[in-house]
């Protein structure tokens, strides 16, 4: 891919112009912009929220947006939206191998899958999980989510999403965060592509707190990087999709919407190389939570309570001492919805493959697979590499409801239950 140009800083207040002295000095909206360019507001957040919330970009464009026909209804395909209410959510664990590539052209767009998801787009809750696959590149097409942000996390298959704001490269093992309402046409310069999708109706993603961790690691805010701006000066007719209350509209432009010669603002699309996560973990004994490895939260109005968390299990040493290493057994009131990148899962020795997703759902009882418990327990503690791996996890405070077509779907494994099936029982001494 080609290399582009990028901000730097997650929640800056950035400004960048394609054309030098387009941007407004000092003002906004002065009576005549630069060329007879419009100023436009895109507001993610209320006008009134508390200044560290706040997020909101002002654009220079050719046209403004208010000039459209209207929507019309358009098919979703596979795309689905809360309330999550298609089948009773199973208590059950839940395994899915990868969805398979795309034979018929497909775009990103079309190649939306609904894994699950809790809460809605109406409520302003919860999160939604789908998966992606396509091999053709969006043309003369834009789409924008007015339910929410879009976390991507591609896992086969480099995107080059154009937005707004300018272009993202983002190939497997970095993320995009696209926000509410901003629009996007998503290309594939290296062929098929696969990936998972969180959409986050609740507050924006942000770092989390570090408490007495201090003032650096996890995800350090400089690594987080927002394209400069770069615009299309395009008359040609595009297609116009927007997902509003679960459901995909389209209109058609008489022009590229891409048009956003100047921008300057904090509601704006990033990509982050995982790879830069400054992982912290224990150099004494036991396993903590995994939310050490947290990259992006959403909070609720509970503290402390997710209403989504992003979370890796990016490569790092293990060094405890006399601990049991791998994730432990455990039930969880949170909802674990897990993918894989690439490589082998520390707690999954089998048929966790990269690209596919499990599902453990609030209370449901999981850890590590026999294979991995057997091998842990007999493990000779040195320092030891997890390498070459990358998973995930989108953990959210209600249950994610799986989708009818999830439940139905050929990926999903018959026989999950049995990696914790024959685990030995404890022998105690005689009594
Ligand atoms: O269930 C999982 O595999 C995710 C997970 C990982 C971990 O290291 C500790 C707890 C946990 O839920
Ligand atoms: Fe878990």
């Amino acid at each position: 891919m080609e290399p582009l140009q990028y901000l730097t800083g997650f929640g800056n207040e950035h400004a960048t112009e394609a054309i030098s002295g387009v941007l407004p000095v000092g003002q906004n909206t002065p009576q005549q912009v630069a060329f007879g360019l419009y100023a436009e507001q895109i507001s993610g957040t209320a006008f009134t929220a508390p200044r560290s919330e706040n997020r909101r970009t002002w654009m220079y464009r050719l046209r403004p947006s208010a000039g459209h026909p209207p929507y019309r209804k358009t098919e979703a395909r596979r795309l689905r939206s809360g309330p999550f209410d298609e089948v009773p959510p199973p208590p059950n664990r839940l395994r899915w191998d990868p969805l398979p590539l795309p034979t018929d052209p497909t775009t990103f767009l079309e190649g939306l899958f609904t894994l699950g998801g809790n809460g809605s787009a109406a409520a302003g809750d919860g999160a939604a999980v789908h998966l992606y696959v396509a091999n053709t590149s969006m043309v003369d097409t834009a789409f924008f989510n007015a339910d929410g942000e879009l976390l991507i996390v591609p896992q086969q298959g480099a995107l080059r999403i154009v937005t707004e704001m300018g272009v993202l490269a983002v190939p497997p093992g970095h993320v995009a965060l696209i926000p509410r309402g901003v629009r996007m046409r998503v290309e594939l310069p290296e062929g098929p592509v696969r990936g998972y999708i969180c959409e986050n109706h609740g507050a924006a993603f942000r770092l989390p707190e570090l408490g007495p961790i201090g003032s650096n690691g996890l995800a350090n805010p400089r690594d987080f990087r927002a394209p400069v701006a770069s615009f299309e000066d395009v008359d040609r007719p595009t297609r116009v999709v927007q997902k509003f209350q679960g459901h995909l509209w389209e209109t058609t432009l008489d022009h590229s919407p891409f048009d956003v010669v100047a921008w300057h603002g904090s509601h704006v699309p990033y990509v982050y190389d995982l790879a830069r996560f400054n992982t912290i973990n224990t150099v004494s004994f036991d396993h903590p939570d995994p939310s050490i490895f947290t990259v992006l939260t959403s909070p609720s109005e509970t503290p402390g309570t997710a209403n989504c968390d992003f979370v890796i299990f990016p490569p790092r040493w293990m060094v405890a001492e006399h601990t049991f290493r791998p994730p432990w057994f455990h039930r969880n009131v949170m909802s674990e919805m897990m993918g894989l990148i690439h490589g082998v899962y520390d707690a999954k020795a089998d048929q966790f493959v990269p690209g596919g997703a499990s599902l453990h759902n609030c209370m449901s009882a999981h850890g590590p697979d026999r294979k991995t418990y057997e091998a842990a327990v007999a493990a000779s503690l040195g320092p030891k590499k997890i390498d070459n791996t990358l998973a995930f996890m989108f953990e959210t405070r209600h249950v994610i409801a799986p989708t009818r077509a999830a439940l139905e779907s050929p990926t999903l494994q018959s026989d999950y239950d049995a990696c914790w099936g024959d685990l030995r029982k404890a022998q105690l001494p005689p009594r």
